[in-house]
């Protein structure tokens, strides 16, 4: 697997405040990779690191197996920061051309260019329009067709979706999808977990400047695994009382019920959050002590809900 980018212990402070701390990122060439996480969290911190517009204080960034250097930066890496800056009185073309000058290109290359890029991110029909008159969307996709113009094989995106319509934000997706598929890849911010988890490859929620949890949808969700609570079925009464007692010595369980109308079904009550691990050590030491189970089942949590107890507790 190639790496597009990996950070080492990349660690940022802005004095004393730490922002990022020991972040481990790995994205791989030719994904989508979501960076989520509440306001604060470090994650426009990350991208201008990783944009080489800021130095980290300790850690390493590697682009495409390249350690960062300005230049490198400069030439691998496309940033759409998370503000649009007001630019009165230029076209849509104009505003493109400028920054297609900027990077050296001239003539028919630079007027190719420029038209390759407004089809690409469907503004064709506004090229004369002034930028200040077109839509939140529109500017959006104007801002992505900017950080285009000098071809980089990886893209960071801050917040793109945000403030857009949801017509604007499937747009968004689909342009995304596109570029994935000629070959970007493509990072972007958001603290809006919905707004990005069904277009991304990888995610990685960040809090505080940690990384909580990264990895590929499927892996994070099964990290996620299983909830703090077990339905189970025994398939004789008898049993009932083994079943209760082994449970009563378990440090996890907090809390067992069963349904008076159906003695055979308990509710486990757990005191955390367990893994798939900690779930199959119930389940055969509940086996061991001779009980016949029929229904075992943990309810997981979805990332959803992960994601908004860890925003919930977060007071910033
Ligand atoms: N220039 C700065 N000087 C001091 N502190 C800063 C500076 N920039 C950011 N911070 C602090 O660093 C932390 C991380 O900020 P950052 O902008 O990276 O977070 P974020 O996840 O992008 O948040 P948001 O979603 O609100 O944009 C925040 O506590 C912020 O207040």
């Amino acid at each position: 697997m190639t790496l597009a980018i990996e950070t080492i212990n990349l660690t940022h402070r802005y004095r004393k405040f730490v922002a990022l701390d020991h972040l481990n990122l790995q994205v791989s060439q030719g994904s989508i990779y979501g960076f989520i996480g509440p306001n604060g969290a470090g994650k426009t911190t990350t991208l201008r690191l990783l944009a080489g517009l800021i130095t980290p204080t300790s850690g390493e960034i590697r682009l495409l197996g390249e350690r960062l250097t300005m230049r490198s930066a400069q030439r691998l890496v496309g940033y759409m920061p998370d503000f649009f800056g007001v630019y009165d009185d230029l076209r849509v073309w104009e505003y493109l051309d400028f920054f297609a000058r900027c990077y050296g290109l001239r003539g028919a290359r630079l007027r190719q260019v420029v038209d390759e890029l407004l089809d690409l991110v469907d503004l064709s029909a506004k090229r004369d329009a002034f930028v200040q008159t077109l839509s939140r969307g529109m500017q959006q996709r104007l801002c992505l067709a900017h950080a285009l113009v000098h071809d980089p094989p990886i893209l960071l995106l801050d917040e793109p979706a945000s403030g857009l319509d949801p017509r604007a934000r499937v747009e968004l997706r689909e342009l995304l999808r596109t570029l994935r598929d000629m070959g970007k890849t493509i990072m972007l911010s958001s603290h809006i977990l919905s707004e990005l988890a069904e277009v991304c490859d990888a995610i990685g929620i960040i809090d505080h400047g940690r990384m909580i949890i990264s990895g590929s949808l499927a892996e994070v969700q099964q990290q996620l695994v299983t909830g703090s609570r077990i339905r189970l079925r025994i398939v004789h009464e008898r049993d009932l009382t083994s079943a209760v007692s082994f449970l009563q010595q378990q440090p996890l369980v907090q809390a067992i019920s069963t349904v008076p109308a159906d003695p055979r079904s308990l509710t486990i009550e757990l005191t955390q959050t367990v893994n798939e691990e900690q779930c199959a050590g119930l389940l055969a030491g509940l086996v061991q002590a001779g009980v016949a189970i029929s229904e075992f089942s943990a309810r997981s949590e979805s990332l959803e809900e992960f994601f908004l107890r860890l925003t919930m507790t977060d007071a910033r």
